[in-house]
């Protein structure tokens, strides 16, 4: 039979050196993760600068009474409120949030306050360890609800259990803090086997294993999703390429019930006049700044593309025809009355061309194709007919 009273005592010290050991463990891999995708880092370095405080901290607690006392505790301390500190805006960065680091490295001051106090003073270190563990415990219920936030939108077991961990030092903290202040809060040190004690170290080595856990789980997931993200991108327009539009498109053609939708296929006019005037580079402003023009004319639900060289191609989500030929007058006039600014000095104008076409639902909805077929055929009439206008399949012409 397994008895617990009869096991033997875990023993502090072993689990100061390996907690540190641990620690140093996750920053090394935090630091070597990032240079895999240099350019996607979402917080790697504040966390392996997170895990590298604490791998140090938990380092010279361990060589508590071997060491110089300013080490033990005022290094050791300084390092330990580093901990939440980085990881705060380590999950802040992955998660695309701004902290205030005013606000931030206030709380670290007011945190580390207690143990100038101690130290200058000389007095009990009850004073450090209630501003220190307060301040700890303020950050990490700020990075739990972060994280726990996180974990319910992406419904990621590994993160809401690096929520939790957060959400129990947090707690943990809290507690050390109150008894603290009741003058029943131990220091931190290899010669203090007492369960308190204990259980503090343990949940130690389940925050550092943890929590780290959950935030390379949620790091390499937000690279998955950029990675594939930007596969779908053209690398020139931020746009979605031609492939990756149709591929979303075909998913709404084939949704049931079947949805309504229209198309409008924009070319640019006399681009290659652009491009021999000014030169490529300044073509390619060109395109980039169309790009965006029509990006900030669709609605959010609306897709657009880069169809090919200077044609582009938006899919109108709920549009009617009518709709549709309102996007493509306002396209045509906005574009009319911009110029693009070039970097080495000068303007260029330019004015598009556009063809749109509804969705037909009846007898039997139309695919993509068929639609896209009709649109390219209708900006063809709107080149035909003298460009800089556009023209909606079964209407007459408009300029
Ligand atoms: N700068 C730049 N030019 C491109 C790019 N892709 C295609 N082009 C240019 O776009 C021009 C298209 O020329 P054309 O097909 O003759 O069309 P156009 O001059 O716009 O004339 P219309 O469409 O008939 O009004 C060519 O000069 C291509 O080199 C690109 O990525 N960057």
């Amino acid at each position: 039979m397994l008895s617990f009273r009869s096991a033997p005592p875990l023993d502090p010290g072993t689990l100061l050196f390996s907690i540190s050991v641990l620690a140093l463990l996750m920053a090394a891999m935090a630091f070597s993760s990032m240079r895999t995708l240099p350019d996607l880092r979402f917080g790697l370095r504040e966390w392996g600068k997170a895990m590298l405080a604490a791998g140090g901290a938990f380092l010279l607690f361990f060589f508590r009474g071997h060491a110089p006392w300013f080490l033990g505790f005022v290094v050791a301390n300084l390092l330990v409120m580093l901990v939440p500190v980085y990881g705060l805006l380590a999950h802040a960065r992955l998660m695309s949030r701004q902290v205030s680091r005013r606000l931030l490295w206030g709380i670290y001051g007011f945190g580390v306050s207690g143990v100038a106090v101690s130290y200058g003073l000389g007095t009990s270190t009850a004073v450090a360890v209630v501003t220190l563990s307060s301040a700890i415990a303020l950050l990490f219920l700020a990075t739990a609800v972060l994280v726990l936030s996180h974990a319910r939108q992406h419904r990621n077991g590994a993160v809401f259990v690096a929520g939790l961990v957060m959400a129990a030092m947090a707690a943990g903290f809290l507690m050390r803090a109150v008894l603290s202040l009741f003058g029943q809060a131990e220091a931190v040190s290899p010669g203090a086997p007492s369960r308190p004690q204990i259980g503090v170290l343990l949940m130690g080595a389940l925050f550092v294993v943890g929590a780290s856990i959950g935030f390379f789980s949620m790091v390499h997931e937000r690279q998955r999703q950029e990675v594939l993200d930007r596969a779908r991108r053209d690398g020139l327009t931020g746009l979605f390429t031609r492939m990756a539009f149709m591929d979303m498109g075909r998913a709404l053609e084939q949704a049931r019930p079947p949805v309504h939708f229209a198309v409008a296929m924009i070319d640019l006019d006399h681009f290659k006049l652009v491009n021999d005037t000014h030169g490529h580079a300044a073509g390619d402003v060109v395109l980039a700044h169309v790009a965006r023009l029509i990006a900030n004319t669709v609605r959010s639900t609306d897709l657009v593309g880069r169809y090919g060289g200077e044609e582009f191609c938006v899919l109108l989500r709920d549009c009617s025809l009518g709709e549709a030929s309102v996007f493509a007058a306002r396209l045509v006039e906005a574009a009319r009355h911009q110029a693009v600014r070039l970097p080495g000095g000068g303007e260029v104008a330019f004015t598009v061309s556009v063809g749109c076409a509804a969705r037909r639902l009846l007898p039997q909805p139309e695919a993509l194709m068929q639609t896209l077929a009709r649109a390219d055929k209708a900006l063809y009439d709107a080149k035909h007919q003298g460009r800089d206008r556009w023209v909606a399949q079964a209407l007459p012409s408009k300029t």
